[in-house]
């Protein structure tokens, strides 16, 4: 469980939706579709209608200030098998980069890397009450392309399991190449922000609007909030 789990979930229904991929940069291919991951009726490119209303904000407010940088999509709809499949890969991932197998892990260490896996990737739960945050289509993984049409280095890459994924990692580095990947990120952050979208605490790419984490994140935000989630899993595909 996470504290954001605490949010009740009234869910209202509006269907997922095709995001307008031609308005867009998006990561090609899918990073978890050339891996295998299971998807059914739906791509990856999917999200609540009016999450993909927020999100066309968004890139609106990134081109007031940065003319032809556009919002790139790496992620976005998840089923729980899907979910599932990304904690599996990821912990096999992790193994690996160490040399392990499985059956030589002594339980700490089993412990140890099982926690680093759900530092950054939600549990791929079925519960009605804690469904994985893409699982509702209301969160997406995001960075920015600039004019020249290149990926902005925001100073490590979605998904990698370290402390650079926190938001933060940079903030009081005077070094001016990590100022840099600070401002990337505040900027990317800025846009989501200003179009309603709240980020992971954990996550410099993960944005989400009208899930139990918005929900949490906005009441933590400002205590006179006591905002509940309006989007539950979707039952499509998992
Ligand atoms: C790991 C990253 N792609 C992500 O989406 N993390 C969040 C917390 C999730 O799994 O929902
Ligand atoms: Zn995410």
């Amino acid at each position: 469980m996470r504290p954001y789990h605490q949010i009740q979930i009234c869910e209202c229904g509006e269907p997922l939706v095709e995001i307008p991929l031609q308005l867009f940069a998006v990561e090609s291919p899918h990073p978890y579709e050339k891996l295998g991951a299971p998807y059914g009726v739906h791509s990856p490119y999917y999200l609540r209608q009016t999450v993909v209303e927020n999100l066309i904000q968004a890139q609106n407010y990134l081109q007031l200030l940065r003319p032809h940088w556009y919002i790139q999509i790496f992620d976005a709809y998840r089923p729980v098998a899907v979910q599932q499949f990304m904690v599996d890969y990821s912990f096999a991932q992790a193994l690996n980069e160490r040399g392990l197998t499985e059956a030589e892990l002594s339980p700490t260490q089993r412990q140890e890397l099982w926690e680093l896996v759900y530092q950054i990737w939600a549990a791929p739960s079925l519960d009605e009450k804690t469904p994985p945050p893409h699982s509702t289509g209301a969160a997406i993984d995001v960075t920015l392309v600039n004019e020249q049409g290149q990926i902005v280095d925001m100073g490590s890459p979605i998904d990698e399991m370290s402390a650079r994924s926190l938001p933060d990692y940079y903030a009081n580095n005077q070094d001016p190449q990590a100022q840099q990947y600070h401002a990337h990120r505040q900027l990317l952050c800025d846009v989501m922000l200003r179009a309603g979208f709240q980020r992971n605490p954990r996550e410099w790419w993960h944005f989400s609007f009208g899930d139990q984490m918005w929900a949490w994140l906005s009441n933590q935000s400002n205590p006179e909030n006591s905002f509940t989630a309006r989007y539950g899993r979707l039952k499509i595909d998992a």
